[in-house]
């Protein structure tokens, strides 16, 4: 059981004028300050809200790197939850879990042709260390058991079902591919082939059939 340890309003968004709480919890297990932005007070004014489980991508969200689609990810889930409202969970899980550095030596192994998939495995980590058992734990902290998902990625809808939680819908993210040498375009292919994601990255920059 986790606990909501505090929760304040801010303004977030890249003009600074989206209203939101950011809430922090006790009780999780990883050991890393996980926090959820809420928008509208979804947590509490909606039945079944929309919800996100965000891995930070320092490269990506705060960057823009053209690497990959974190950071258009996060701008697009921002702007939606603003619309619509929702909660945003931002989990401390960078690099799929293996943290900055070791993402920074995988991305020097992507640069000599490996994909992102291989330059983990050389680096002796799995495809993906990620677990979500602190997202479901701030859920169930913020009182949700219902939820829509915002995601591509069938293993974390897995995961909230495996948990108890009730996910009614799965809302995919744009595909925001990035052209050029350096662009994010093989990365979404990877993902879309080696991770399963339901991503369909020739629908570039237009939301995709829900
Ligand atoms: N190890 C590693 N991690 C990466 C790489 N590129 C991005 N990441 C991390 O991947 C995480 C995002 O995961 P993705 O697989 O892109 O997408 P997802 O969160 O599983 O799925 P969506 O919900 O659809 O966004 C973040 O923690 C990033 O830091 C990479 O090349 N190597
Ligand atoms: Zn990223």
């Amino acid at each position: 059981m986790a606990e909501v340890r505090a929760r304040v309003e801010l303004n977030v968004g890249q003009r600074s004028h989206i209203p939101a709480e950011i809430v922090s919890f006790e009780g999780l297990k990883d050991g890393e300050e996980h926090v959820a932005l809420v928008f509208n007070g979804a947590d509490k004014n909606q039945e079944v809200p929309l919800i996100r489980m965000h891995s930070e991508c320092l490269t990506g969200d705060v960057f823009h790197s053209s690497r990959c689609d974190c950071g258009e990810q996060l701008n697009e889930c921002i702007e939606e939850m603003h619309q619509h409202g929702g909660v945003l969970l931002y989990l401390r899980q960078e690099g799929r879990g293996i943290g900055l550095y070791n993402k920074i030596d995988a991305y020097v192994l992507q640069s000599q042709g490996m994909n992102t998939y291989e330059a983990n495995n050389h680096l002796g980590f799995e495809d993906d260390l990620r677990n979500f058992s602190d997202a479901v734990l701030m859920l169930q902290a913020l009182g949700l058991d219902h939820v829509k998902l915002m995601t591509n990625n069938p293993r974390k809808l897995n995961a909230l079902r495996n948990a108890g939680i009730q996910v009614e819908s799965v809302v995919g993210t744009q595909a925001h591919v990035k052209a050029g040498e350096s662009g994010n375009r093989h990365y979404l292919a990877t993902k879309v082939e080696h991770g399963s994601h339901m991503l369909d990255i020739d629908t570039i920059n237009k939301p995709k059939s829900k």
